[in-house]
């Protein structure tokens, strides 16, 4: 019986979201939609006021973007909001102190996208590896090169794959890996995972991991702790051969530092789906260099996991305003 919920006022921040979680949310509750809001990017306050109108009563904020959610949107909102359903794993975009302090909840949709993020992990160590950003450019130009040692790239073959964060990405990735004959995993971490074992990886320590690893795999969320955790010092204690991937949040990365590692071929490549800022400005430096092969953030952009964290998401809304547990918190 829905009855009861249907004055409630839901809000997502996007019209695009998804159809199958868009009906989870309309069985039960009032659904108000903006227009999709462009994060980062400023002059683009016409939708900023749309949202701001709209936001007042609602009791859930259903969030498709990384536009942070500030003290001035919880203001904004009303004493009755009781969730924000973050339609993303990283919640790095959210204020946790100012949520906490007004009690209101959290939820994100991890897991469901890990497989989608570990297969683009994949992916990046591929395109990296086999130099695609300078092969895709001879394409486009028609100029291929015919010679035996055209543009060479590197195996994942017989490689170590170290994993910066073994969790729920960082295992899929491990898994996904499985048939590529890869001599040795590593992971690093605030500890050691159950999970590790049957999984083959062994635990090391960062320094260890950095000194090892032919392929760095970046699946940790962004926090203080993580920021720039890629840098000059780190990137120093890398292999010449090392190939950096990063499918968590840009911010891990110090991208000064892997411009200058970059060029100066202090390392093999770099394979990003994530930078600062996003979009990367178009004559950014990095985009000049033939080994920085970049996607537009498009870890979890398929048609099936885009639909699976709308429906984790609805459900979550529909848990915190029927006084049942959240199925993916974030603890606060
Ligand atoms: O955190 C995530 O889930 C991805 O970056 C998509 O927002």
């Amino acid at each position: 019986n829905n009855t009861m919920t249907k004055n409630l006022k839901v809000l997502v921040s996007s019209n695009d979201f998804p159809a199958s979680g868009l009906k989870v949310l309309e069985e039960h509750f009032t659904v108000v939609q903006t227009k999709y809001l462009n994060f980062g990017e400023e002059g683009k306050t016409q939708t900023k006021e749309d949202l701001l109108k709209l936001i007042p009563g609602c009791s859930a904020l259903v969030w498709l973007s990384h536009h942070p959610i500030t003290k001035e949107l919880l203001d904004r909102a009303g004493p009755q909001l009781k969730l924000v359903a973050t339609v993303s794993a990283g919640y790095n975009h959210c204020n946790l102190d100012e949520l906490k302090a007004r009690g209101i909840k959290l939820s994100n949709t991890p897991n469901v996208l890990a497989s989608a993020v570990a297969e683009i992990a994949v992916g990046l160590m591929l395109g990296a590896a086999r130099r695609f950003t300078e092969n895709l450019d001879q394409v486009r130009r028609g100029e291929w090169e015919t010679g035996f040692d055209k543009v060479l790239g590197q195996d994942i073959r017989g490689s170590t794959v170290g994993i910066i964060g073994l969790g729920g990405i960082g295992q899929a990735v491990v898994k996904r890996l499985a048939g590529f004959e890869v001599s040795k995993f590593v992971y690093t971490g605030h500890r050691e995972k159950p999970e590790a074992k049957a999984l083959g990886a062994e635990f090391v320590t960062q320094d260890q991991l950095l000194a090892q690893s032919d392929f760095i795999v970046l699946a940790v969320p962004l926090t203080n702790e993580t920021k720039h955790m890629i840098n000059k010092e780190t990137i120093g204690k890398m292999k010449s051969n090392a190939i950096v991937v990063n499918v968590g949040r840009g911010d891990l990365v110090d991208q000064e530092a892997l411009y200058d590692a970059l060029k100066n071929k202090q390392i093999y490549a770099a394979g990003l789906d994530v930078t600062t800022p996003e979009p990367l400005p178009k004559d950014h430096k990095l985009l000049t260099l033939p080994n920085f092969f970049l996607l537009p953030h498009i870890g979890s952009a398929t048609v099936r996991t885009r639909s699976d964290m709308a429906v984790l998401a609805a459900n979550n809304v529909v848990n915190a305003l029927t006084g049942k547990p959240l199925l993916t918190p974030v603890n606060l």
